[in-house]
């Protein structure tokens, strides 16, 4: 097929479709982010995504596959060692990670932490892996009496510092994470990101805010978006994609506070004239459904994205291509709070296509970097094959 003027991509965060092979190196085995939900969430109605193909690309009961699709499905399996947002996005554009970063389930050891408190001037207390709702309950009161950081992990690699926004001011939170990202660059550290987590409220009545940022590590290699970059295409990044990518690559970046908001943007991006790829992440389905463990909000979180979609779909023309896929799954109904091994789906949609079907199951996540690059004549991946001769 010959290629497309713009590619649109949008990395639905954590909804993954199933089990990965290695999913039992994970702790995995079983884990099945959208048909977990949609067996917990009866009346779920997704006919947009449905008609699309999703229910085509594994069992998705009570979903029924359909006959037509309008899109080309598929799967794909990650090869990277990780099953974190960072790894999951890097090897979508193109990278494979075989050193995971390091994990820390018994807490950051004391070095690091007697570092930090010296740099920052206050106290830590925490320092655990946890979920981010649960330990505000637990040191939240604390921390507004004493002044303290809590800092907290999680099973990724992950540096989370959550202050009070009336006791610690934003400024001063964003630098103690600006201290922290140094401090844990060290090789013998090595966390993936460092993450603001603010919050407010009384005892028994605290909410995050949408003030979060994340402080990530640049990524290893030069990625797809790089290299459309370096031809002169544009990189539009909607949500946290330029966070993920330290920038690397992004010619013009779009925060969001919400999926809603990250669909509206989206929209009005696509709506408007530009040339290379727009790359979106929506991440409530992780952040506020996924470690939540949440199957109800996670199912109507996939019901609004699916009402959007018509919306969307409306923006291409037939010099467009979408993409939506995921960067690793997170089950709400599996044990724990973080992450699942799974295979994450493959959605692709132009409305140039006439008949279009199965991409199969795809060997590496790369398999999206390298169909960017193949499109637009970038410097391919090291990794991963291009499927855009598939598409007809
Ligand atoms: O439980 P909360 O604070 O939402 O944190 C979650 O969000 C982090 C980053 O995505 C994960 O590592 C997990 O810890
Ligand atoms: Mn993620
Ligand atoms: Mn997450």
């Amino acid at each position: 097929m010959s290629s497309f003027k713009r590619i649109g991509f949008i990395v639905l965060d954590s909804v993954g479709i199933g089990e990965a092979p290695d999913a039992a190196n994970f702790g995995d085995t079983g884990s099945h982010t959208l048909g977990h939900i949609l067996e917990r969430v009866p009346g779920l109605k997704l006919p947009n995504l449905q008609q699309l193909g999703l229910a085509n690309i594994a069992p998705l009961p009570p979903l029924e596959p359909v006959s037509a699709p309008t899109g080309y499905y598929g799967k794909m399996q990650e090869v990277s060692v990780g099953k974190d947002t960072m790894t999951g996005h890097w090897e979508l554009m193109g990278l494979k990670i075989e050193v995971p970063f390091n994990t820390y389930f018994d807490g950051f050891p004391a070095e690091l932490i007697e570092k930090f408190e010296a740099a920052t001037g206050r106290k830590v207390i925490g320092n655990k892996p946890a979920s981010g709702t649960e330990i505000l309950v637990e040191y939240g009161e604390e921390q507004m009496k004493t002044g303290a950081w809590i800092v907290y992990t999680s099973a990724d690699s992950v540096f989370q510092l959550a202050a009070h926004e009336d006791i610690i001011p934003l400024e001063e939170l964003y630098s103690a994470c600006k201290i922290a990202r140094e401090l844990t660059m060290a090789p013998e550290f090595s966390v993936g990101r460092v993450i603001a987590r603010p919050y407010v409220g009384e005892p028994g009545n605290f909410v995050r805010t949408p003030n979060r940022h994340d402080y990530a590590v640049k990524p290893p290699e030069p990625t797809v978006m790089n290299a459309l970059e370096d031809i002169g295409k544009d990189v539009i990044a909607v949500g946290k994609i330029n966070d993920i990518f330290t920038g690397e690559g992004v010619t013009a970046t779009y925060p969001t506070k919400s999926n809603e908001h990250g669909i509206q943007i989206t929209i009005d991006e696509l709506r408007k004239p530009f040339d290379g790829f727009l790359f979106t992440n929506l991440v409530d389905f992780d952040s506020l459904y996924g470690h939540r463990r949440d199957p109800e909000g996670y199912g109507r979180a996939l019901e609004v994205f699916d009402q959007a979609l018509p919306e969307l779909l409306a923006t291409l023309g037939e010099d467009d291509l979408l993409i939506i896929s995921a960067d690793h799954g997170n089950d709400p109904v599996h044990a724990g709070t973080d992450h699942t091994r799974e295979y994450v789906p493959l959605l692709v949609y132009s409305p140039r296509f006439k008949t279009p079907g199965s991409l199969g199951i795809r060997q590496t996540f790369s398999d999206v970097a390298a169909t960017i690059a193949d499109n637009f004549g970038a410097k391919a991946p090291q990794y991963g094959t291009s499927f855009l001769s598939e598409l007809q």
